[in-house]
């Protein structure tokens, strides 16, 4: 095939495109687009701010809120009142709005995450309404309903912003840096945590994400922008009234936010366009805004998830792949999944040192259901300890119990000597106790590396300061994370793979994807929900080389499995369990000899793959 000619940078630095863009927007006024056309992009820049701090909490932290009109209003309050007393430095209203919006966003943020969505839903909206009240309120420094008049001529850093153009090229420059922090926060382990978050809070607790803090850092930090755009917006409109602060606003911003596509750093640009000079600009009808704006929000929520940033991110890929067919002549070959490609490449050497993990007097009952009933069990290092028994047996609630998913009646967990009964799933989950699911946790939007990378969150520290500022320890972080989780992902030769959709991937593969997720935080203990299930011979041949490196790694292994030929054969301890209660514990030797577990257990059960019992033995041993 015919070679195109790409050039290299616009394809491959992701850079390209936003400073072309930003060139263009900052030569626009030296062609001679000065006037109302200005007007409009200063409010673009404007609104970007404000629906890019909601992308960050509604698209990346999956919260619903309303109350970015009111930071807004904080932040052109904070530079009308300092022009009042003669400070015009926007500079210095800046940071009084980002430091007063930090506040706000504590104050409204902490209660609301702590009771539900709905409750911080409720807070922000009511923060709209409280606008003119306050601003009614405290008459003397804000106007009252007439507001503050005749902010001109501001200056930036002694600067002086005198006429449109000087305002604008701030605007645009203010909103360019804050979408280059914005996309370094959201391309950082922050970013991954929260997307991890959003998809599922019992799967971010297991990576060691103290759920509220993250939400509540979120909220906090996009309500940042919206502080900053307040103070622009107040010389931009030359005055700041309560009129200007609506509830209609909000549920604009909110509909910018989900149209131009709220997961991604540009649908803000997009969505801050559409409403100032598309569709979403309901002045021209604005009795019926509401109307378009929720016409709007069904449409896209139902057609459209990722909203138009999304169908253009779609578009783009599917013409890069075009190109690169073109390039190259020939699509690469896809490799084959992990199972099949096994052996492919040679397996990196692991350490995962682990260490002891007993646990003395496990009870819990759900209602009348005594799940756990005082179980003692103990799992050591570079050993695999299986935990056998019939459904309903306890199994997955003694898991649970360690890893702190939930609570014990009564009864201690130590990993190393250390009692961690008392500490929260996520303290837990730092203390080195990693998990995989039953049912696969594996994110919906996200790569194969990304998934093993998320493995690394366990570690616990997100570097949102250092990531946001691309300082060289948040080099050092994401260079470490994908080594770490490129290194896992090859153990079970997935590597191959790393840029490909985790969701996409068939059962089996995703079910040693979760195992590599948990190997890349490098736990003291590893916990295996039912592995094996739903798992074709060849990835259980895989499944049983990877556990077996484990072991040779170091580490301590308690494996859940119905598949009683493959446990039996890969495990050096046996628990066995019934209706809540230790049945018997052994070597897989003296299990399958064991009276009391044949009668109740193996002798009446079909294995897994539906193979009588016997047969299963017959197999292991
Ligand atoms: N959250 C819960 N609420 C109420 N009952 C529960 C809950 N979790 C577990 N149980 C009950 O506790 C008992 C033990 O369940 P558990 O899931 O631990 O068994 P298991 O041995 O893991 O079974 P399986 O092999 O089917 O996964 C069952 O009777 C189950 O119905």
């Amino acid at each position: 095939m015919k070679s195109i000619s790409v050039p290299a940078p616009l394809t491959r630095n992701p850079w390209a495109f936003p400073l072309v863009a930003l060139a263009v927007l900052v030569i626009l006024p030296l062609a001679g687009y000065q006037g109302g056309f200005l007007r409009q992009l200063i409010l673009i820049a404007i609104y970007t701010l404000l629906v890019s701090g909601l992308n960050l909490m509604l698209g990346y932290a999956g919260e619903v809120v309303l109350g970015q009109v009111a930071i807004l209003a904080l932040g052109g309050y904070v530079a009308g009142i300092l022009a009042k007393h003669e400070v015009h430095d926007l500079a210095i209203a800046m940071v009084i709005a980002i430091a007063a919006s930090a506040i706000l966003g504590l104050v409204t943020g902490l209660p609301g995450l702590r009771l539900s969505h709905l409750a911080l839903g409720l807070i922000t909206f009511f923060l709209v309404l409280l606008v003119a009240p306050i601003a009614l309120a405290f008459e003397g420094e804000t106007g009252g309903y007439t507001g503050i008049y005749g902010l001109i001529n501001p200056t930036f850093l002694g600067i002086p912003i005198k006429g449109n153009v000087a305002l604008y090229l701030l605007c645009v420059l203010t909103a360019a840096a804050w979408l280059v922090i914005f996309r370094n926060l959201v391309m950082s382990r922050f970013g991954l945590a929260l997307r991890v978050l959003k998809e599922n809070p019992v799967l971010a607790s297991s990576l060691g994400l103290s759920v509220l803090r993250l939400r509540l850092t979120a909220y906090v930090l996009g309500s940042l922008p919206a502080g900053v755009a307040g103070c622009l917006f107040a010389y931009a409109s030359v005055y700041v009234a309560p009129s200007s602060f609506t509830l209609s606003m909000s549920i604009a911003i909110l509909a910018a936010s989900v149209v131009g596509g709220s997961q991604s750093v540009y649908g803000a640009p997009i969505g801050a366009a559409l409403l100032v000079l598309g569709p979403l600009n309901a002045g021209a009808f604005d009795r019926y805004s509401l109307i378009v704006y929720g016409f709007f929000l069904v449409l896209v929520g139902t057609v459209l998830a990722g909203g138009l940033a999304g169908v253009a991110r779609t578009g783009l890929r599917r013409l890069a792949k075009l190109l690169a067919v073109g390039i190259e002549g020939d699509a690469r070959p896809a490799q084959a999944a992990g199972p099949a490609a096994s052996g492919q490449a040679a397996a990196p050497d692991l350490a995962i040192p682990g260490e002891s993990l007993r646990v003395t007097g496990a009870s819990r009952a759900f209602g009348e259901v005594k799940a756990l009933g005082g179980v003692d069990f103990r799992a050591e290092p570079g050993r695999i300890t299986a935990l056998i028994g019939a459904n309903g047996a306890g199994k997955t609630t003694l898991l649970n119990a360690v890893s702190g998913a939930i609570t014990l009646d009564t009864g201690t967990v130590e990993i190393g000597g250390k009692d961690v009964s008392g500490l929260s799933a996520a303290r837990r989950a730092r203390e080195g106790i990693g998990r995989t699911f039953q049912t696969p946790m594996i994110p919906s939007a996200m790569s194969v590396l990304e998934v093993a990378a998320s493995g690394c969150l366990i570690e616990g520290r997100l570097g949102a300061p250092s990531a946001m500022l691309r300082l060289p320890r948040y080099r050092r972080t994401a260079r470490g994370d994908r080594e770490i989780a490129m290194a896992a992902l090859d153990v079970v030769a997935l590597g191959g793979h790393a840029g490909e959709s985790a969701a996409s991937l068939p059962l089996s593969t995703r079910r040693l994807l979760e195992v590599v997720r948990a190997v890349a935080g490098r736990p003291k203990v590893i916990l295996l929900d039912e592995p094996a299930a739903g798992m074709d011979d060849d990835a259980i041949a895989e499944l049983r080389d990877l556990l077996q490196r484990l072991k040779d790694a170091g580490a301590t292994v308690v494996l859940i499995e119905h598949n009683i030929s493959f446990v039996l054969g890969v495990a050096d301890d046996v628990y066995v369990m019934e209706l809540g209660r230790l049945l018997a514990n052994g070597t897989p030797e003296e299990i399958r000899s064991d009276p009391r577990v044949i009668a109740s257990y193996l002798g009446s059960r079909h294995g897994t793959h539906q193979e009588p019992a016997a047969t299963a033995l017959e197999g292991s041993a």
